[in-house]
This record gives C-alpha cells, structure tokens and sequence, in this order.
C-alpha cells in the first residue's frame, strides 16, 4: 500500500475506535445516569420506579422542605405511589439542591430549592403542603389559591376555630380569619368525613394529636370527668424544629430532661378544643410538656377521675371499638405502656390504660413519632382522604427498633 493510503487507512481505524469508544461510553453513561435516576438499586427497583411516574396523579409542592416536618414529607411522598413532588420550597436555600442540604436524600432527589412564592406554585401543583412557622400559611392564603389547589397547613393557622383564642395563645394576628370556619382538623380517626370534602386541611399538633387519640374514646364514652384531666407529655428535640434556639443546643438537652411552657403551652387550647367537641362538655385542663434528649417520639401520661366504677374488660371494649378498624391507632394488650421506641419511623399511635381504683382515676398513655403521625405522616394520610386514595398509601412504615 502506498504511504498516503496507508496513513488515511490509520486514520480511518484510528476515527472508527474513537467512535466506537464515545458509544460504548456513551451507553455506559446513559446505562449509568438511568440506574441511578431511577434507583440506586436493582432493575426491578427501576421498573417498579418507571411504573410509578407512568401513574402519578398528584403533583405537591412543600413550602418548608427544608424543615423537620417538610424533611420527614418529602421521605414518605417519595415511597408514595401517586404523588410526584415538583416544589421543593424554601428561604435559605433557593436554588441550592435540596440533597445538599439533605444528604440522606443523595442520589433520591435531584431537584434544587425554589422560594416559598404560594400564588406561583399553586399554578403548578394539586396540593400544597405549609410546613412553615405559624401565621406563614394565614398570611398567604386567599381565594384565588384555595380555587386551583388544596392546602395542607402543617403549622397551628387553622386548627383553633376562635380568632381570639389563637391571638391570645400564639401571640400574633390571624391574617385570614374569613378561612377559618371552613378548615377541617385534620385528625383522621375522628373527622374522616369531612377531611374528604376539605380544601383547607389544618393538620394537628403533634402534642394534640397523641393527647385526643388516648384519651378521645373514654372522652366520647362520658366515662372521665373533663375537668379532672392532666395531661404530662414528653418530646424529642425534633418538635422544635431545625431552627437552633440555645435550649435545643446538645449541651442543654443531653443528660436533661425538663418542663417547659407550663400552665400556658399553646397546644393547651387546641386539645381542649377537640375534646369539649367529643365530650360534649367544655373542657379546661392541665397540659406539661417536657424537652427529653431523643431525636423523634412523643410520650403522653394523661390522668382523669372516673364518672363512675368500671372493670379493665368495659374500658377495654370502648378502646377496642373506637379503634379496631384504625390501622394506625394499636391499643396495647393488658399491662403494656406505649414507648416511643416502638412507634419510631412509623405513623403508628400507641396507646393504652390503667385503672387505679385507689384514686378513682385512669391513666391514659400515648405513643407516637412526632415527625410522622405527630406531623408529615398524618399530613399524608389527610391528602390520601382528601384525594380519594387508598388512607394508608405511603405510610406503610414499619417502625424501626433498636
Ligand atoms: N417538628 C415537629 O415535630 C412538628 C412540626 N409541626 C409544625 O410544622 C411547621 C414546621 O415545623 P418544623 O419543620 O419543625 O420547623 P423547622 O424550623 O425545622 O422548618 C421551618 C421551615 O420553614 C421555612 N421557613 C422559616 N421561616 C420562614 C418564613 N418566615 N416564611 C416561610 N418559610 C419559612 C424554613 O425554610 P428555610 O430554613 O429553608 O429558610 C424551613 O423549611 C411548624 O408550623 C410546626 O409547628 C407540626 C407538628 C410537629
Ligand atoms: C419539643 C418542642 O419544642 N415541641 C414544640 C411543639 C411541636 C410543634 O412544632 O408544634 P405544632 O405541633 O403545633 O406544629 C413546642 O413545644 O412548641
């Protein structure tokens, strides 16, 4: 072969391995980028993934994904079947990506952070979760929103139906006051029916959710005299948020434990709220909350006197009827008390009873993950009520242990 044919025959090969090499390259990454995109797992995980986009209906957005609560939502709705989150919302981190502020979500979600801007979000999405500082959802809202989307406030704007009494307690102005009469409390084992029809959906406080649902059914029953009721409860330091404030510091809370917001908690007047609605009698009580050095879980011991002498078997039988066809309120066999431990992760209430016929009282307890039932898990199990899904989609959250 001449010289001249020679080298162009070189180059040939020579371009013909390139090409080769860009497109074996080439597969490898596009082969790569979709595992990983999909999943960071096995080829089933990814078609199962695949399915998933291919069904989704809902699209959500999070004002306040950087938070604790909106931390714990984004987690749950990314196991959820129907929901496609396309708001990533935030002040301190707009347009940062929110695995980088969140890196246990590395590789899981690729979205950056937009702002908390509710008028332009509500143009994109289905349902709009708040899981904001209180008065940021009331500030906010207005018909125009309330008539393109749904509206799950994660903070306490709704969930007082007296404007005074939330002034008085929450020591700010309500900005929509109008709203008000509409919202729904969004506690599902009790207000099921009306949580489907909502539009403005005022999801529980955490203390108040695990205090009603110990105590609601010997509430309901007439059985305990509303005014003799004390309520002590404990939380993890995940209840204050991801705000540090020095009394949330390790220092002050590892090794502590202590009171706080004694006599003028601000879940005082919505527990009593939801259970003058179910007893039927206007209740005041005492409510303590204490700070104790774990992560998640909330710890209720409530105290109330007997109407009148009952047996284990009768108070049994009214725990068991309220909630033997709730899968996420367990009433514990005979002698066991609820421990945060066994509700971690889940969006599981435990609870349970002991009479002590020596006071004439019962000791009702509770159980529960602050973060989950206490707040993103009840938040999803309304939007499945409010759209029609199956209650548990999502939330079928075994709880971890140790
Ligand atoms: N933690 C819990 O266990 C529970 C919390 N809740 C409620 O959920 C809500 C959020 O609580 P939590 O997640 O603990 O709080 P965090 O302090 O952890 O998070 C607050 C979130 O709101 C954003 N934010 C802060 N200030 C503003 C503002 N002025 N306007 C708009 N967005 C703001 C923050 O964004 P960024 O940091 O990006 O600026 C962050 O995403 C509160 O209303 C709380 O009462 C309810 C039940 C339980
Ligand atoms: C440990 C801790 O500080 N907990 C918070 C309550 C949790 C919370 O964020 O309040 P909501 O449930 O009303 O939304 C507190 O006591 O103020």
């Amino acid at each position: 072969m001449h010289n001249t044919q020679k080298n162009i025959h070189k180059g040939r090969i020579i371009i013909q391995k390139i090409c080769v090499f860009i497109l074996v390259k080439g597969k490898k990454r596009l082969y790569t980028k979709d595992y990983k995109q999909n999943s960071s797992i096995p080829t089933e995980h990814s078609i199962e993934r695949k399915e998933r986009i291919e069904r989704i209906m809902i699209k959500a957005g999070i004002i306040g994904a950087t938070g604790y609560a909106g931390g714990e939502l984004v987690r749950i709705l990314m196991g959820h079947k129907d929901v496609e989150i396309k708001w990533y919302g935030s002040r301190s981190y707009i347009d940062q990506k929110y695995a980088a502020v969140y890196q246990n979500m590395f590789q899981i979600v690729e979205d950056v952070c937009k702002d908390d801007n509710m008028e332009e979000l509500a143009d994109q999405v289905d349902v709009i979760f708040t899981a904001t500082p209180q008065g940021f959802c009331a500030s906010l809202l207005n018909e125009d929103i309330l008539s393109k989307v749904k509206v799950i406030d994660l903070s306490a704007d709704f969930r007082i139906k007296d404007q005074n009494v939330y002034e008085e307690w929450y020591k700010i102005e309500h900005k929509s006051p109008q709203f008000l009469p509409e919202a729904v409390y969004g506690l599902c084992e009790i207000n099921r029916e009306q949580i489907k029809g909502a539009r403005i959906l005022a999801n529980p406080g955490c203390y108040p959710t695990c205090s009603i649902l110990s105590i609601y059914p010997l509430a309901k029953e007439g059985l305990i005299d509303m005014n003799t009721l004390i309520i002590d409860a404990k939380s993890g330091t995940s209840g204050a948020g991801r705000g540090a404030k020095v009394d949330n510091l390790y220092c002050e809370v590892n090794e502590n434990i202590k009171a706080y917001g004694v006599a003028s908690h601000r879940h005082t007047p919505e527990i009593e709220e939801q259970l003058t609605y179910a007893s039927g009698v206007k209740t005041v009580l005492n409510f303590t909350p204490h700070l104790v050095p774990m992560n998640r879980g909330i710890l209720v011991t409530a105290y109330a006197s007997l109407k009148k002498e009952v047996s284990y078997e009768e108070v049994k039988a009214v725990y068991d009827r309220y909630y033997e066809n709730e899968q996420f309120v367990r009433v514990l066999e005979k002698g066991i008390c609820p421990q945060t431990k066994w509700v971690e992760g889940s969006n599981y209430v435990d609870v349970n009873f002991q009479l002590d016929p020596r006071t004439g009282r019962v000791i009702m307890m509770g159980a529960m993950d602050n973060l989950v039932k206490g707040a993103a898990g009840q938040a999803v199990q309304n939007m499945n009520l409010m759209f029609g899904l199956p209650e548990n989609e999502g939330l079928n959250l075994v709880p971890m242990f140790p």
